[in-house]
């Protein structure tokens, strides 16, 4: 939302700021002021949406490890025919950059028109600022609150346009952990893309077709009268890839991650402040979300239990019915998966749009009946052990190769064994000699197969010491 209402905001503020100046140091023909937004108010303790919106905006226009910090200035300049005009400038603080300056800017014609590319420069002309942003000509008004005519902000602009031409790929991406009552946001700079997930090509590309049908469907969810928003469910053995589809889905859709821990939130006031404060195109993530309704932490859950899933078959069923509610009591305090689910279909998804609701589990076989019904989760995804497919993926994300003399034995063991995406990785990783590494791939599948010949052969050798008993 703020990202959404920045280029307001900031001249607004401007304005504001630069008015606040003027009167008490008195307006001069040539002058500059400096504000600085900085990323937390309140001893650290409160975010400053400001800078959010502001690091927003500038990472479609520069590299988002270099801002740092910001100025924002203002200054009015004597053009030659004399005519005076104020200018906005959001730029780069001198040596708090990462990278070097880029040299694009921006800036706006008044009035409220696109926002366009412009040279910007330092008062004593050079060229030092990265990005400017030159806000329409001054309002008398010194109100933050007071906007003008609204602007076309690249992000407003980019939403009247096919989704397919939104500037995904400029913006930059955030995660949010809460802590009780509040979201802490770091950089996002997951590297996991849908090129690089090792899954089976048909379900990658439904999953893709599903999230660009999501996006165009803005005007489809308002006349059907449903909120715009979609649910995920992923599930499969630890190690296949759920959280890293996530980060491919964040990084796809250009949208924030909002990791939500619900070990962290006693009750469900403070649930439903997390939830509703959660702007629109953002992605809420539940991990493991059959354990999040026991006393058990996370991680304990999950290390205490025992053996892993059998795989299922390939999952994917889009049930696009309505959501059936009421799934027992919203109890008063505690947090319940009633009280989730209920609010997220009702009040949140009525708060904002655009928004992806992703739970993430390792036993689907677990999972509270209430959550499996149809509607609840539009989509399931099964994450399963590695594939041909998905095996070829991973030998290209790690040595760029196609095709090996290898290749063969390895499709031929992994058709027989179960290993997970995570562990065929990590044999990859062990050396940056293909020969090297997939020989030791080959020597784990191998064993794995032995392994398994010979429970096998136990199995058996059991069934018949028990038929011969029965005898
Ligand atoms: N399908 C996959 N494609 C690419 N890499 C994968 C895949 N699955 C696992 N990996 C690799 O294994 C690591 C762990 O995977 P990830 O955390 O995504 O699995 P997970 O299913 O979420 O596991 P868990 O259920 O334990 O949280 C990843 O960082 C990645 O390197």
């Amino acid at each position: 939302m703020s990202r959404e209402l920045l280029p307001d905001e900031l001249r607004a503020v401007a304005r504001w700021g630069a008015a606040f100046v003027r009167a008490r140091v008195g307006a001069a023909e040539k002058e500059r002021h400096t504000v600085v937004i900085r990323r937390q108010l309140d001893g650290g303790y409160g975010e400053n949406q400001m800078f959010e919106a502001a690091r927003a905006y500038l990472a479609t226009k520069i590299d988002p490890r270099a801002l740092r910090r910001l100025s924002l200035a203002r200054s009015r300049c004597i053009d030659a025919d004399g005519r005076s005009s104020w200018t906005t400038l959001l730029c780069l603080e001198p040596g708090d950059s990462s990278t070097p300056p880029p040299t694009c800017s921006m800036a706006s014609s008044s009035g409220g028109r696109p926002w366009r590319p412009a040279a910007a420069t330092t008062a004593r002309g050079a060229a030092r600022a990265v990005t400017a942003v030159t806000a329409p000509r001054a309002s008398s008004s010194p109100s933050p609150s007071s906007s003008a005519s609204t602007p076309s902000t690249p992000t407003q602009r980019s939403s009247a346009t096919s989704p397919s031409s939104w500037p995904r790929r400029e913006r930059a991406l955030r995660i949010f952990m809460n802590e009780e009552r509040s979201w802490h946001g770091f950089n996002h700079h997951h590297p996991a893309t849908f090129d690089t997930i090792a899954m089976e090509p048909d379900l990658k590309k439904s999953i893709v077709d599903d999230l660009d049908r999501f996006l165009k469907r803005r005007d489809y969810y308002r006349r059907i009268g449903k909120a715009w928003k979609r649910g995920y469910l992923l599930h499969g053995p630890p190690g296949t890839g759920k959280s890293s589809l996530v980060a491919a889905m964040a990084n796809y859709l250009r949208f924030n991650l909002y990791d939500l821990d619900l070990s962290q939130v006693r009750v469900n006031a403070a649930l439903q402040r997390l939830l509703i404060s959660m702007p629109n195109k953002s992605i809420l993530v539940i991990e493991d979300i059959d354990c999040c309704f026991d006393a058990k932490p996370r991680e304990d859950h999950k290390i205490t239990t025992a053996a892993l899933d059998q795989p299922e078959d390939f999952d994917f069923s889009d049930d696009g019915g309505g959501a059936p509610r009421g799934a027992g009591d919203l109890q008063q305090k505690n947090v319940t998966l009633s009280g989730l689910l209920n609010f997220i279909d009702g009040l949140w998804s009525t708060s904002g749009e655009e928004r992806v609701i992703v739970f993430t589990t390792n036993y689907k076989e677990r999972l509270d009946p209430a959550l499996l019904r149809p509607g609840r989760m539009d989509v399931h995804v099964y994450m399963g052990y590695c594939g041909w497919d998905a095996f070829k993926t991973l030998a290209h994300n790690y040595f760029l190769v196609g095709d090996h003399p290898l290749f063969p034995e390895v499709r031929e063991l992994l058709a027989g064994v179960e290993a997970t995406p995570a562990e065929v990785s990590e044999m990859l990783l062990r050396s940056e000699d293909v020969d090297v590494a997939l020989r030791g791939l080959t020597e784990l599948l191998r064993e794995r197969t032995r392994r398994r010949a010979r429970q096998e052969a136990a199995i058996e050798n059991e069934v018949v010491a028990e038929k011969g008993n029965a005898a």
